[in-house]
């Protein structure tokens, strides 16, 4: 299978509060490949992420996207992308089902059914949601809550999955989960770009580290 180069940073910088958190920083991000971002609290992997994901604005340097400027193609970029960032996305006042729904018609995912409901419960009781589908996500813990908002992995076809701290308030049986979703990320062609404070508990071959320092 011929591999892509789906991601190319060149000479990002990033300023926060006059210190410098990064600058001229270049990597490649290919097809199915799997890269952990690594730093100390307060070194920049959020800023970064969020640059990236086009929610801050990118003061210096230049993303591509399968070759092509970002700034030329937003829209492609964007479609293509799945962030999931410290704030989930997911509506607390909604129920696991209708956040689900919402993420159908807003993104138009196909993995599961529009009109059979039952595809969502199987997704969240696979998620280990069995009887909590129904109940406003606000009432649910914080690593149940955390698995709603995880659930767009088993949905998403996104080519990109950008997670930052997804392992957060998950049990271990949960960090197993989710990695084997990401080796299917990988198995299909996508990629997973992520950051976590701890180590990935399952093999990935080729596990690419990106490390931020904390600079003063
Ligand atoms: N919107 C903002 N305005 C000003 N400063 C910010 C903003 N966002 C982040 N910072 C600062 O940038 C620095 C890096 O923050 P960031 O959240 O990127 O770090 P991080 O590496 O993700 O940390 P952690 O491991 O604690 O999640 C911090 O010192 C923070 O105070």
């Amino acid at each position: 299978m011929r591999v892509f180069l789906l991601l190319k940073v060149e000479n990002i910088t990033c300023i926060r509060q006059d210190r410098c958190l990064f600058e001229n920083l270049s990597f490649e991000l290919p097809q199915s490949t799997i890269m952990q971002l690594e730093g100390p609290n307060g070194a920049g992997k959020t800023s970064l992420f969020r640059i990236l994901a086009g929610f801050t604005r990118l003061e210096q340097g230049k993303r591509f996207w399968f070759g092509k400027n970002v700034v030329d193609d937003e829209e492609t970029f964007l479609s293509e992308l799945l962030y999931i960032g410290h704030k989930t996305g997911v509506n607390t006042q909604l129920n696991a089902v209708e956040n689900i729904r919402f993420w159908q018609e807003t993104h138009g995912y196909t993995h599961i059914s529009k009109n059979d409901v039952s595809d969502c419960y199987d997704l969240l009781a696979n998620l280990g949601l069995v009887g909590l589908e129904d109940i406003p996500v606000r009432m649910l813990s914080a690593g149940q809550q955390r698995r709603v908002a995880l659930a767009r992995l088993w949905i998403s076809e996104a080519k990109l999955w950008m997670l930052d701290e997804p392992f957060t308030a998950v049990d271990k049986k949960g960090v197993t989960l989710l990695q084997e979703q990401f080796k299917k990320q990988l198995a299909r062609g996508g990629s997973v770009f992520l950051t976590s404070h701890q180590d990935l508990t399952e093999h990935f071959e080729d596990l690419k580290i990106l490390s931020l320092e904390y600079k003063i």
